[in-house]
């Protein structure tokens, strides 16, 4: 599952509690979409929202994005049930936030492991605590080890800002270190990284920056909370005209017969060489990938 390279630009999540959010993820442009279970369910709606998450699946079967459900941590008094509600929804993998150590994915592994041998489910871990973020490397290299599951990272800046005190707003100055540690370790690990939320959705231009600097920062793709943060987020993540253009011009630089032998070349006093000329083909497919329309997404 988590091998099969997919665009994540726009990740929104929507609370499993509210119908209508509900029935409007259904016809939304994002690329995946987070179905939550933790903390923006109040815990006397967390079985209703199961039980709400449950028939949206079964009236939903499949859908022209990735699905995924965030589930409360399996240690807390309803991860065993969300675990066993969301393996039956059937999506494309399961979110565990607050992921602090290899063994948090073991667990859910295991669980996971007993109904679904083919390995078809995905697992995601949000980084969002103080060991959480020390011990990305470790959850990154033996999480993946242990789990060919695990094939994404998603940062919780409003958990980080609440344990550490750090403040998100001028530009995330001081959390912008943690970010790129985040970023290192999942790298390093082979997997997907999406940055975290901007809560301010009344501030399209805040949230443009704040979209602009994560891709600038290495991250795949942006989570959101409204669906008036998507097309933003589809932009920024997305290769612009100029990176299209030069990626092709690099590409059709070594495919000239008398550089087939050459490691490096000049284009417009520029040098490159062949490991842009491998930058260049993921962007060029990055393209081509995003340029192909969902075909299955039930647009309104
Ligand atoms: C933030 C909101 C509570 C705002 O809701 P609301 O005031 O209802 O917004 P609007 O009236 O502007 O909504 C317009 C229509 O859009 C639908 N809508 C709104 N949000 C969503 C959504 N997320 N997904 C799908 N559809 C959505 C409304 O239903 C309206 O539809 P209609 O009536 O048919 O026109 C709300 O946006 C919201 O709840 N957002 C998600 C909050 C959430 O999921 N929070 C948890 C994840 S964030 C987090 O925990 C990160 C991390 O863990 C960390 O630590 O940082
Ligand atoms: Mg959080």
């Amino acid at each position: 599952m988590k091998n099969i390279p997919r665009s994540r630009r726009s990740v929104l999540y929507v609370p499993a509690s509210n119908p209508r959010a509900l029935q409007k993820s259904a016809t939304l442009a994002a690329d995946a979409i987070i179905y939550d279970l933790e903390d923006s369910v109040a815990p006397e709606v967390k079985a209703e929202a199961r039980e709400a998450l449950r028939a949206h699946f079964r009236a939903h079967p499949a859908a022209g994005c990735e699905r995924i459900i965030r589930i409360n941590p399996l240690v807390s008094q309803w991860g065993g049930e969300d675990i066993l509600a969301a393996r039956a929804c059937n999506p494309d993998a399961i979110l565990l936030p607050k992921v602090e150590h290899p063994r948090d994915l073991i667990e859910a592994a295991t669980a996971l492991d007993e109904a679904d041998a083919a390995d078809t489910l995905g697992l995601w871990a949000m980084i969002e605590t103080p060991r959480g973020i020390l011990n990305a490397d470790e959850v990154a290299r033996l999480g993946s080890h242990s789990s060919a599951r695990l094939g994404c990272f998603v940062v919780g800046p409003n958990d980080i800002a609440r344990e550490t005190g750090v403040h998100l707003a001028g530009d995330r100055k001081f959390l912008v270190p943690w970010l790129m540690q985040i970023v290192l370790a999942a790298r390093a690990g082979g997997l997907d990284v999406l940055d975290g939320v901007f809560n301010d959705f009344a501030d399209p231009a805040g949230f443009g920056r704040e979209c602009r600097q994560g891709a600038a920062m290495g991250f795949d793709g942006k989570t959101l909370i409204h669906p008036s943060q998507i097309d933003e987020a589809n932009r920024s993540f997305s290769p612009d005209e100029t990176e299209v253009a030069e990626a092709r011009a690099i590409v059709e630089l070594f495919m000239r017969p008398e550089n087939a032998d050459k490691g490096v070349l000049s284009l417009n006093g520029r040098m490159v060489e062949r490991l842009h000329l491998a930058m260049a083909e993921k962007c060029l497919t990055k393209a081509n990938r995003i340029a192909t329309p969902h075909k299955d997404i039930e647009r309104k």
